[in-house]
């Protein structure tokens, strides 16, 4: 089963309790638009090389598409497209004026020079120009990209454009008028939803063993909050693997330990499980997953937790930072097992929310402080929690299809209210 496959599935069930028509369940099942494009790029070697990328949009009834860009060597095109249908439903259930896209390259950027890195983002500007736009497709960082590369593809698109355009993408340095808290805004959201389901149940946070896999942008500043609020950080991982301690690790040290050296090259240079500063217990990803923990939370990426290792599971409650590291078939047999799987088109939507942000600061000429973003975020994603606990005890269902329910059901007045639509639209 491709990963779209699995995800329509999530979809299917939301879908079966709702009377929708039957042109709208046509139209989700297909992306508004998907685009391949060929970068080539000079090497320092001066080689030239061609990296395939895409970009897809997969529904913009509620918006410009909105969704971050990947660089990693496993990116194709039924990745994208699945990441941009998650893009659809979670800007639609945080009621942000956006659609859903997602782009990527297939690279593995951890291979290039920093120039090398540079010339990658801005050919992908090149490529993408006439795709993307402030009324039409906003991109944003997600895995191994960040402020510096958004702020290269900003600048890029200005220089084509021939004018300042930021609000084409969200993520961007602070000089180039990125957001205050961009940068923290997927961790300090998960932080807020997690806070909001602890406030419904007798626990705190000292007695609350967490296990995280993947330790960048959203899992390395999600494990430094939830340590900063006493919880009981046991495990975290990176791609070379994991780091355990039953009596709780020392956040601040690895953090400062894993944190990447400019003089290494643009992406974090050291292993987790090589830091020799704290004293741990060494085990492998797989490991971490299976950890007998209060709270897993998934942070690196998709397909992590599927039928082969869902019964091996020992958490209580599953958060997913990541998009989509449980499948659809996993999260039935935790459900089954009592497990609770808050999904990921609630809880990591603290990012696109804060770009949502960016966006408007840069069409406004507005600065918030960081007080204001924070402030704003927490609103949000404690009523859109809200909204969903509430859907999920009327509907009884998992919280997965709790959310896709309410995001579906704003998302369908939308397409309702659009009429139909059976001619060709360009979207180029
Ligand atoms: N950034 C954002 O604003 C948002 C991100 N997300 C989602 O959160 C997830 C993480 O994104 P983000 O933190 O931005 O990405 P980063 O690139 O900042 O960090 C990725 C982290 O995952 C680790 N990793 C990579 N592969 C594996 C693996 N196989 N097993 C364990 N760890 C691994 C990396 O390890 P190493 O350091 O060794 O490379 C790194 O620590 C993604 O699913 C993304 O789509 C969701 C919403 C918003
Ligand atoms: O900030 C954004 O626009 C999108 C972030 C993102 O890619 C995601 O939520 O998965």
């Amino acid at each position: 089963m491709t990963l779209f496959e699995d995800a329509s599935q999530a979809l299917a069930a939301a879908i079966e309790r709702l009377n929708l028509s039957e042109d709208v369940i046509e139209r989700l099942r297909h992306p508004t638009a998907s685009v391949k494009m060929s970068l080539p790029v000079r090497m320092d070697s001066g080689h030239l090389k061609v990296f395939p990328a895409y970009r897809v949009r997969f529904n913009t009834a509620l918006g410009p598409g909105k969704g971050g860009l990947r660089f990693h060597p496993e990116v194709d095109v039924d990745h994208v497209q699945t990441l941009a249908f998650w893009m659809t439903f979670k800007c639609a259930l945080l009621n942000l004026p956006f659609g859903g896209a997602k782009g990527g390259v297939r690279v593995d950027p951890k291979g290039l020079s920093k120039m090398e890195l540079e010339r990658l983002s801005r050919a992908y500007i090149d490529a993408f120009a006439d795709f993307i736009g402030p009324n039409r497709d906003v991109p944003a960082p997600d895995v191994y990209t960040n402020e510096m590369i958004m702020g290269w593809m900003a600048d890029q698109y200005a220089t084509i454009m021939r004018r300042h355009v930021p609000a084409v993408i969200t993520g961007k340095p602070l000089a180039l008028g990125g957001s205050r808290h961009r940068d923290k805004a997927t961790a300090s959201g998960a932080f807020m939803v997690i806070d909001a389901f602890m406030a419904e149940h007798d626990r705190s946070p000292e007695q609350t063993t967490v296990a995280i896999q993947g330790f960048g942008n959203a899992g390395a500043e999600l494990a430094t909050q939830l340590y900063d609020a006493g919880y009981k950080v046991v495990a975290v991982s990176d791609s070379k693997g994991a780091v355990c301690d039953r009596e709780g690790l020392d956040v601040p040290a690895l953090r400062e330990y894993k944190t990447h050296d400019e003089a290494n090259g643009v992406y974090d240079a050291y292993a987790l499980r090589d830091c020799d500063d704290t004293r741990f217990e060494r085990i492998s990803n797989e490991e971490l997953l299976e950890l007998d923990v209060d709270f897993l939370i998934p942070a690196a990426l998709e397909n992590q937790i599927t039928e082969e290792n869902a019964d091996a599971i020992r958490a209580r409650v599953i958060f997913e930072v990541a998009n989509g590291p449980v499948t659809t078939q996993a999260a039935q047999m935790l459900e089954e097992r009592d497990i609770s799987v808050l999904p990921g088109i609630l809880v990591n939507a603290g990012g696109v929310t804060v770009s949502y942000f960016e966006w408007v600061q840069n069409r406004r000429g507005e600065s918030w402080t960081e007080d204001e973003v924070v402030e704003r975020l927490d609103a949000r994603m404690r009523d859109a929690f809200e909204r969903v606990r509430d859907a999920r005890e009327e509907h009884g269902t998992s919280w997965r299809v709790a959310a896709y329910l309410v995001a579906l059901k704003h998302l369908n007045e939308a397409l309702h209210a659009q009429g139909t639509r059976e001619y060709y639209q360009s979207e180029l």
